[in-house]
């Protein structure tokens, strides 16, 4: 039995057989060949097998993702097929060496001779081809290379890192959870697992080298431990604690028709956060209020282009339709960080989370930002919209963003195409300078949202994403409860509501100290909504807003976890 400890980034416990994302090692050696038949039929044979498999990965991408995906598989085939390609590897074995040198030779000058070509297109098939000799390759050594879109039993997930594109294309039928090298509480890889409820342990450095392909695993999400080939026990004892995992989400369930109100009837709003449209039907299921964050950059992500107007005008339509009046909380396009799109082909930067991005790349790039900007204005006649900018650090940015929106607005008008006239326009405080004057930005916004995932990092100079410095990412370090408490302050003293988006929102030590605090509105993944609900339930909002001000004069991190921790008991 082997214990790893990791980061808990989502609840829950798993227990399954690890299926490692580990590329296999695909090392040969030249040599010399007698029978050149035999290793022409070799090579004819693990073609065919690379053909069914291709074919079956192509079939199976059709159904789960659409005829876009599908079709990379189908380009793939067609290189197996060509005939100009067949007859040299041929010819290479003719030669006399094995088919493993002879691939290797004749994909890399076709990989090459594509790369040098001007053309974009030509260049990408350059990658295609080493996809498809490497898989080739795997089959000529017979090592089976993992494919997670194949994946079609129940699994928990080994890999160095989740890519937001890999995690999003887990199945979870099968995918039971997830364990991770790298990665904190606040990387996309781990939100995107709360939002599909799956539980995972980021940030183990050692996973990948420690957990080997089939092994029987137990994630616990809970407490950050992942246990490989555990004893008869402990797999007893973990299979009991998710069966009252289970019973206790459904007693959780009797929250989904009741208002979020604290025990001395105070309400909030309880609200749920989505990357893709389909994301909605979790955040109703849990009785979410509203969406308090849509993170709109997953609309341009794992694809080749921008998504058009209409395809966002439909994405936004659809959200919109689904929340029927409720308040949904749309955000612009924040892409950067570890939210990269290649399709961009933006500069490698030294510090990404510190670089050109979100309303930064939007306000450069204003044809990006007024397409999405239309989009959103088009489909706001469809609900209750409200619209935000992420990572403002100035005041002029923030107006600089409106202003494009209001033009675009005058646009349509024009056009005598119809907009909501109710549409509410505010921005993410995520930013130290933003938290600091955020007195200043309250009078021209509508609304703030605190991002407390990146005001952390900033703040407390410690990288979301690097588990070397996780024990700096400190939610209820005094400096960050005091920019939270100047943030809610500002929006209050000049009459707006105030939210939070961040993980923070539905911390269970964090949600005492924000709702004494006066915290309007509480969005958080759809997997926590009920839980907070219940838990709001049980706390005092006047007696807090008075405990609220001890805790503002501790002095540390650990300081406030254990007041909180005492005041809940
Ligand atoms: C909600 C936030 O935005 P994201 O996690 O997408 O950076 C945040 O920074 O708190
Ligand atoms: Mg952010």
């Amino acid at each position: 039995m082997l214990e790893i400890n990791g980061v808990a980034a989502s609840n829950g416990i798993a227990l399954a057989n690890a299926y490692c994302l580990v590329e296999p090692e695909l090392s040969f050696e030249k040599y010399e060949i007698t029978n050149i038949e035999a290793e022409l039929d070799r090579l004819k044979s693990a073609i065919s097998r690379t053909k069914l498999e291709l074919e079956e990965i192509r079939d199976s991408a059709m159904l789960k993702f659409g005829e876009e995906r599908a079709a990379i598989f189908s380009a793939h085939l067609l290189i197996l097929e060509d005939p100009e390609i067949i007859s040299a590897l041929e010819a290479k074995i003719n030669e006399k060496v094995n088919a493993e040198f002879a691939l290797d030779e004749i994909a890399s000058m076709y990989a090459q001779l594509f790369e040098s070509m001007e053309n974009e297109y030509m260049k990408e098939r350059a990658a295609d081809i080493r996809d498809v000799s490497k898989r080739l390759l795997a089959h000529l050594l017979q090592i089976e290379l993992p494919d997670y879109s194949r994946i079609s039993s129940e699994v928990i997930i080994v890999a160095e890192d989740l890519t937001p594109s890999i995690t999003a294309q887990l199945d979870k039928q099968y995918v039971k959870g997830f364990v991770t090298d790298i990665g904190g509480k606040t990387s996309h890889s781990a939100i995107l697992a709360r939002a599909m409820e799956i539980p995972a342990i980021v940030g183990t450095k050692t996973a990948t080298k420690t957990i080997s392909h089939g092994s029987p695993m137990i994630i616990d999400g809970l407490n950050g431990k992942v246990v490989v080939h555990p004893t008869e026990e402990i797999h007893e004892s973990y299979r009991l604690l998710e069966r009252k995992q289970r019973e206790e989400n459904e007693l959780l369930k009797k929250y989904i028709e009741l208002p979020s109100m604290s025990a001395d009837g105070h309400s909030v709003e309880i609200a749920g956060n989505i990357g893709k449209p389909e994301d909605v039907d979790a955040v109703l299921k849990n009785g979410g209020e509203g969406i308090g964050l849509f993170r709109t950059e997953f609309l341009y992500m794992d694809r080749d282009e921008l998504p058009s107007e209409e395809e966002q005008f439909n994405a936004y339509k659809t959200v919109l339709t689904k929340m029927a009046g409720r308040q949904t909380v749309v955000r612009t396009l924040d892409i950067g960080g570890d939210k990269e799109l290649p399709y961009l082909k933006l500069p490698a930067e030294m510090n990404p989370f510190l670089g050109y991005r979100a309303i930064r790349l939007c306000l450069e790039q204003t044809e990006i930002f007024r397409t999405q900007l239309r989009a959103l204005l088009r489909a706001s006649v469809y609900g209750n919209l409200k619209i935000m900018f992420p990572m403002i650090a100035t005041l002029d940015e923030f107006r600089a963003a409106k202003a494009l929106l209001l033009e675009e607005k005058h646009k349509l008008a024009d056009e005598e195409i119809a907009v909501s006239e109710q549409i509410e326009i505010g921005m993410m405080v995520e930013i130290p300078s933003a938290a600091v004057i955020a007195d200043l930005f309250a009078q021209e916004a509508d609304f703030l949202s605190i991002g407390t995932n990146d005001l952390i990092q900033y703040t407390l100079a410690a990288d979301r994403m690097n588990e070397r410095v996780s024990y700096l990412y400190q939610p209820y370090h005094p400096a960050v409860l005091r920019l939270i408490k100047m943030v809610i302050d500002a929006a209050h003293n000049n009459g707006k509501w105030v939210g939070m988006c961040g993980e923070m929102a539905g911390d269970e030590i964090a949600v005492p100290i924000l709702l004494g605090l006066g915290l309007d509105e509480f969005s958080m993944s759809s997997s926590s909504i009920l839980k907070t609900r219940g838990l709001l339930s049980k706390l005092s909002k006047e007696k807090l807003a008075e405990q609220v001000k001890q805790i503002l004069l501790l002095k540390t991190s650990s300081e406030v976890e254990q007041y909180v921790k005492e005041v809940l008991n």
